[in-house]
């Protein structure tokens, strides 16, 4: 049996572009696009693991709002369990701790990045919520 990893995912919206971060250069899924956020905890609950990884990584607080999705991907290394949230940022500007980068896109222009492969279905669903026609 692989193991399972339960990962939630920060969709952070400004002014209409959505805070895309690239994961560092060595170990898994490296140089790939995702939310920020990262493994919830034993007995942590969703949002509260979101808001946690969120200052750890980001330096910044975040307010988590809607549920967006949550969707299974079978990696080589386990099964991860992504939920994404919508989220908006409430103080500090996001700071480079454990990216490499991060970028703001309009949701059109979500699909030209090379996401980890767990984060496809949800860009796909916040293309079709959140982009104009
Ligand atoms: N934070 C985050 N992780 C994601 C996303 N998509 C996706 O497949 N993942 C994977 C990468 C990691 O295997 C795991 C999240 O763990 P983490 O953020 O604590 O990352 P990590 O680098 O410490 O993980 P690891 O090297 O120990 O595997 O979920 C995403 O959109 N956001």
């Amino acid at each position: 049996m692989k193991k399972h990893i339960d990962v939630v995912g920060a969709v952070i919206l400004r002014d209409g572009l959505i805070l895309c971060a690239q994961r560092g250069g060595t170990g898994t899924l490296a140089g790939l696009w995702e939310f920020p956020g990262g493994k919830i905890e034993p007995n942590e609950s969703p949002r509260a693991a979101l808001i946690r990884e969120i200052r750890e990584e980001l330096l910044c607080d975040v307010e988590v709002t809607d549920q967006i999705t949550t969707t299974h991907h079978e990696y080589d290394f386990g099964v991860v369990t992504l939920t994404t949230f919508y989220g908006q940022l409430l103080s500090g500007e996001p700071a480079l701790t454990e990216h490499q980068n991060i970028t703001w896109l309009p949701p059109s222009e979500l699909h030209r990045l090379e996401w980890a492969p767990a984060d496809i279905p949800a860009v796909r669903l916040i293309q079709e919520q959140l982009a104009c026609p």
